[in-house]
C-alpha cells in the first residue's frame, strides 16, 4: 500500500500530529497527515489533496521536500510511505477528520503514541529540527 504523509513544520519548529479517528485501524494513535495514493495520482498531488480534505489547507508541489520514507510490514499489508516536509501553506489547519490535532516539539514526539511504522521517523525529525 502506497501512503503519502507530511511533517508540517510551523514557524516555532513544531510538527503537526493528528490523532487517528475512531473506527479506523490504529485508532487513537498520532500520525502524520496524509493518506492513500489513488490510481493515476502522483504522491505530491495525493498529499495536496489529503491536506485539503483532512486539514483544509492548501500547499504546492514546490513546498513539499522529501525527508525520508517508511517501509513497514503490517500483519495484513506492507506499507510504503514517503514522508515530505512542508513549511509553507495557506490557511490554518482545522480538524476535519481526526480526533485531535496537536503541534508538537521534536523532543516531545515520543510522548505521543504513533503507529509502529512511524517510530523510525522520530530521530530523523529530531535531527532535522
Ligand atoms: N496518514 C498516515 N497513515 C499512516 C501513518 N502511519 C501509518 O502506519 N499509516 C497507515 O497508512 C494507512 C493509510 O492511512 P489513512 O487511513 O490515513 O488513509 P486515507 O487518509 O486515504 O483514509 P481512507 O482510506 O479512510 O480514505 C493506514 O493503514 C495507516 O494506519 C501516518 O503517519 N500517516
Ligand atoms: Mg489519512
Amino acid at each position: 500500500m502506497l501512503v503519502v504523509a507530511v511533517a508540517l513544520i510551523d514557524s516555532d519548529g513544531r510538527v503537526l500530529l493528528a490523532q487517528r479517528p475512531e473506527g479506523k485501524n490504529l485508532a487513537g494513535l498520532w500520525e502524520f497527515p496524509g493518506g492513500k495514493v489513488e490510481d493515476g495520482e502522483s504522491p505530491e498531488h495525493a498529499l495536496i489533496r489529503e491536506l485539503q480534505e483532512e486539514l483544509g489547507i492548501g500547499t504546492w508541489k514546490s513546498c513539499l521536500a522529501p525527508l525520508t520514507f517508511v517501509s513497514h510490514a503490517y500483519a495484513d499489508f506492507h506499507l510504503l510511505m514517503p514522508l515530505f516536509v512542508c513549511r509553507r501553506w495557506e490557511g490554518v489547519p482545522i480538524n476535519r477528520e481526526h480526533q485531535a490535532l496537536k503541534w508538537v516539539r521534536a523532543r516531545d514526539l515520543s510522548d505521543y503514541p504513533m503507529p509502529p511504522a512511524d517510530l523510525p521517523v522520530i530521530p530523523v525529525l529530531r535531527d532535522l529540527l
